[in-house]
């Protein structure tokens, strides 16, 4: 569905030039929830607007659909684009125009006729639960029920990708829930294609099927969610891993507790990660029958991305030396991703 090859945009004016991003390229199939995630500046809103190309590339093709968008004129261009809808973090709503009114704004130059015009912003406004706000205005609604204004704003024109730039930054933790809810459902019911960037990886956590971690402009790590949420190789992905599963926090407390202040020399501070069917094995109960490791399990996790359950234990793993590292290449075989943590610092391994 979307295609982009080599894509570099670079800001230039007098006194600097910024390399927005820097040569990416990445796939998005059809029907895929797709997270872009990175820091402030690390160049996703830029690289989501070349693909409905409201940001031209310096360099690279972008292909959407089939079609090469640089290759459009003006007029091919604008069709391409009633078919990528976009949501903001601030909603981009008309103030002076109610919520029918904003909704049926981009069917203005649609071949409907005024009633199927208002028939299809009914349909709208039941999709995304605001059928009783029709005549209200957009000051008269909260947070969560604008970006729902926008979401059926931006699904008017039945586009088959809808491109979410930060659109949960500005919501509380209970309504973003809501608003990812709602996509997850029309991402199954219309099967929308959807791009969602952000900095909230717990976002992407529970919407997203593949995700993209940005830095400095380009992508450092990518795949599918599971993969990453259960073996992240980069830093800056275990970095909002942490922060989403809230393990950064959990780890702050568990180096308070005296158990790990006083770490006994046979003892080693670990983390253990595991997806889907290591979480069938009963991995503590093993390294105990088999080398005599006990487990003082400080903090546990289990959740579920897609539908598959995914463990985060930190755990205080005693025994003899000699038989912890056997004891790890065995977990490590069975799927179980093992950290080694320094208790005072960062992890080590
Ligand atoms: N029109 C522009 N002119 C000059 N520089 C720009 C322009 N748009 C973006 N930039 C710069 O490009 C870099 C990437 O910005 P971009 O907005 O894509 O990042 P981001 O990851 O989306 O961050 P944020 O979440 O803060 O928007 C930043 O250094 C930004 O200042």
């Amino acid at each position: 569905m979307i295609d982009l090859k080599d894509i570099t945009v670079t800001f230039k004016n007098k006194a600097s030039t910024v390399h927005a991003v820097q040569d990416v390229s990445l796939q998005v199939e059809a029907g895929d929830t797709y997270g872009i995630v990175g820091y402030s500046g690390a160049g996703k809103s830029t690289l989501v607007r070349v693909i409905n190309y409201l940001q031209k590339p310096t360099s690279g093709t972008a292909i959407v659909n089939g079609q090469a968008l640089g290759k459009l004129d003006k007029d091919q261009l604008w069709v391409a684009r009633r078919k990528i809808g976009m949501i903001f973090q601030h909603f981009n709503l008309m103030n002076s125009r109610t919520i029918a009114g904003n909704i049926e704004y981009p069917l203005r130059y649609s071949k409907l006729t005024k009633a199927g015009r208002a028939k299809k912003v009914q349909e709208l406004l039941a999709l995304v639960g605001l059928s009783d706000k029709a005549d209200a205005y957009p000051a008269q609604l909260s947070g969560g029920q604008k970006q729902r204004v926008g979401i059926a704003r931006a699904l008017a024109n039945d586009p088959e990708i809808l491109l979410c730039d930060e659109a949960t930054s500005a919501l509380d933790p209970k309504t973003t829930g809501e608003i990812i809810d709602l996509l997850k459902r029309l991402n199954q019911q219309l099967h929308i294609t959807i791009v969602f960037i952000t900095h909230e990886m717990s976002a992407v956590k529970s919407l997203c099927n593949h995700v993209a971690v940005m830095e400095d402009g380009k992508i450092v790590e990518r795949g599918a969610l599971l993969d990453i949420f259960s073996n992240p190789q980069q830093a800056l992905t275990r970095d909002f891993i942490n922060t989403a599963t809230q393990l950064d926090t959990a780890l702050a407390e568990v180096r308070k507790q005296p158990a790990v202040i006083n770490l006994p020399a046979n003892a080693r501070l670990v983390h253990l990660s595991y997806t889907g069917a290591s979480t069938d094995q009963p991995l503590i109960a093993g390294l105990y029958q088999q080398y005599g490791i006990t487990a003082n399990i400080l903090y546990g996790n289990i959740e579920f991305l897609q539908d598959v359950p995914v463990g985060n234990l930190i755990v205080i793993l005693t025994g003899d030396t000699t038989k912890l590292p056997t004891a790890f290449s065995q977990l490590r075989d069975q799927g179980v991703t093992v950290t080694l943590l320094d208790p005072k610092g960062d992890a080590v391994d």
